[in-house]
C-alpha cells in the first residue's frame, strides 16, 4: 500500500505529512468579472476588493513556502501548457462550443484566440473575455449570438474559482482525479488542469494513474474539497453538496483496481452550500487529530472495500459510527476530535469563515486564515501550530487555505520527512 513516490513524479501520500509541492492561484481579471449580479452564479457572496485579496494570496504563498512547499502557480502552469501545440487546440476545442456560442460565432473566436500568445490565452482563457474586448481583436462576427450581446457582456465566462486549486483536481497516492465539476460556473476548471496534467513536461514526463476523467464523467462527480487522503491505504469522501455516490464508487473502483488504496470512508453530509464540500467541516491536523465543526450532527457513513476483483464490499455504519469507520481505517483506536467550545452562533460563523479549513503542512502545523480567532485559539491550546495568513478578502469566496491549494507531492504517514518535521 501507498507506494513510494518517484524523485519527479506527483504523489500525496497523506493529509498531514510534509508538504512538498503545490499547486495555488493567484487571483486576477476573473475576479475583477463579478457584480452584484453576477457573484451568486459564480459562486461567489460578496464582490472582492482584487488588489487585497491579491495581497493576501501572496502571503499564503509565501507561508507556504517558508513552511518547505514548493509553490507552482496555475496561471504558469497553464502559459506553459499552451506553448505545446496539442495542448494549444485541445484548450481551444473545449472553450469554443457551438453550443455556447453558435455555430457563427464559435469559429471566429477559435481563430482569434489561436492568434494569441500562450500568455494571452491563458488570461482569456481563466479571466473571460467580453464582447468589447473581442472587439478590439477582430470585427464583429456576423452572429446573432453577438448581435444580441450587450458592449461589456461576457463571450467567454471568467472562471473565478480557480482561486479554490483544490477542487477541480485532486491527487490521491499515486494518481489524479481530474473531476467533473457539480456547478456549471466551475465545469471549464476541469479544462485547464486536464491539459497540464496531459502535456506540460513537469507532469506529462512522469507516470501517475487517473481516477477520473473529468470531461466524461457526466454526472458521477467528485469535487476535491470533498477528498481527504487520510493515509494508511485509506480515503475519506464527503458526499456533499457536489460529490455524489456514484462519483465514490468511481473512485473506489479504481483506487483499488490500481493497488493504490484499500478502503475509502464515504460519509454523508448535508445537501447544502453551507458544508459544501466536507473539508469546509473537518479536515486533518495531524497523525489522529481533526478538528470538526460543533454543528456536523451524526452522520450515516459507510466503509467500502475491495471484493475480488472488480467488486466492492460496503459496510454501512449507523448516525454516530463515522469516528470509528476513520479511526479503523488509519488502524487507530481512536481520534482526537478538535472542537472549539464556543456558542452556537459564534460556531456557525466562524464555520463560514472556513475556521475547519485547516490546510496541514506537516504533522500539527496548519495554515489557517486570521478570521477565525475562536478556532486558532483552541487548536493552539491542543498543541497544533497555527500559522495564520490574512483572510478578510478571499474568505469571501467561501474556501479557506486547504480549499486554495492543491498538492501534488506530500509525504506519507510515519516517513522520515515528516516525523523530522513533527
Ligand atoms: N474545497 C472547498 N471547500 N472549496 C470551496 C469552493 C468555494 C467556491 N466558491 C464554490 O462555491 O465552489
Amino acid at each position: 500500500m501507498n507506494p513510494r513516490p518517484s524523485t519527479t513524479a506527483p504523489f500525496v501520500g497523506s493529509e498531514v505529512g510534509q508538504l512538498r509541492q503545490v499547486i495555488v492561484h493567484r487571483p486576477g481579471t476573473e475576479l475583477l468579472r463579478l457584480t452584484p449580479e453576477t457573484k451568486d452564479e459564480l459562486l461567489f457572496d460578496d464582490l472582492l476588493w482584487v488588489r487585497r485579496a491579491q495581497e493576501e494570496h501572496d502571503q499564503f504563498s509565501q507561508a507556504l513556502s517558508e513552511a518547505g512547499a514548493e509553490v507552482l502557480h496555475l496561471d504558469q502552469l497553464l502559459r506553459e501548457t499552451l506553448a505545446v501545440p496539442e495542448a494549444k487546440s485541445f484548450v481551444l476545442d473545449q472553450t469554443f462550443d457551438e453550443r455556447l456560442h453558435g455555430p457563427a460565432a464559435a469559429p471566429v473566436l477559435r481563430d482569434v484566440a489561436e492568434g494569441l500568445d500562450p500568455g494571452a490565452l491563458a488570461e482569456l482563457v481563466i479571466g473571460g473575455l467580453t464582447k468589447r474586448e473581442l472587439l478590439e481583436l477582430t470585427d464583429e462576427p456576423r452572429s446573432v449570438v453577438l448581435h444580441s450581446l450587450g458592449p461589456d457582456d461576457l463571450v467567454v465566462p471568467p472562471l473565478p474559482n480557480h482561486l479554490f486549486a483544490r477542487d477541480a483536481s485532486c491527487w490521491v497516492y499515486d494518481g489524479v482525479a481530474v473531476n467533473s465539476m457539480q456547478k456549471p460556473a466551475r465545469m471549464r476548471e476541469t479544462v485547464t488542469y486536464e491539459a497540464i496534467y496531459r502535456w506540460h513536461p513537469q507532469f506529462a514526463e512522469t507516470s501517475f494513474n487517473r481516477w477520473s476523467d473529468g470531461l466524461d464523467d457526466g454526472r458521477a462527480t467528485v469535487e476535491g474539497g470533498d477528498v481527504l487522503v487520510i493515509g494508511n491505504g485509506a480515503v475519506l469522501v464527503g458526499m456533499s453538496e457536489r460529490t455524489t455516490a456514484q462519483g465514490v464508487e468511481r473512485l473506489a473502483k479504481r483506487l483499488f483496481a490500481a493497488g493504490s488504496a484499500d478502503r475509502v470512508v464515504a460519509l454523508d453530509l448535508p445537501k447544502q452550500r453551507s458544508f459544501m464540500h466536507l473539508d469546509t467541516v473537518m479536515t486533518m491536523v495531524d497523525e489522529r487529530s481533526f478538528i470538526e465543526y460543533a454543528g456536523l450532527g451524526e452522520l450515516a457513513s459507510y466503509t467500502i472495500t475491495p471484493r475480488g476483483e472488480s467488486e466492492l464490499n460496503i459496510a454501512d455504519h449507523a448516525p454516530g459510527q463515522a469516528h470509528r469507520a476513520i479511526a479503523e481505517a488509519l488502524g487507530l483506536h481512536g481520534l482526537r476530535i478538535l472542537t472549539a467550545e464556543q456558542d452556537v452562533h459564534s460556531a456557525a460563523r466562524e464555520q463560514w469563515d472556513d475556521g475547519c479549513n485547516a490546510l496541514a503542512v506537516a504533522p500539527g502545523v496548519v495554515i489557517t486564515y486570521d478570521r477565525t480567532p475562536t478556532s486558532n485559539a483552541f487548536l493552539r491550546e491542543s498543541g497544533v501550530e497555527v500559522i495564520e495568513v490574512p483572510g478578510g478578502e478571499l474568505g469571501r469566496g467561501r474556501g479557506g487555505p486547504r480549499c486554495m491549494s492543491c498538492p501534488t507531492l506530500r509525504e506519507p504517514l510515519g516517513s522520515s520527512a515528516t516525523q523530522a518535521a513533527a
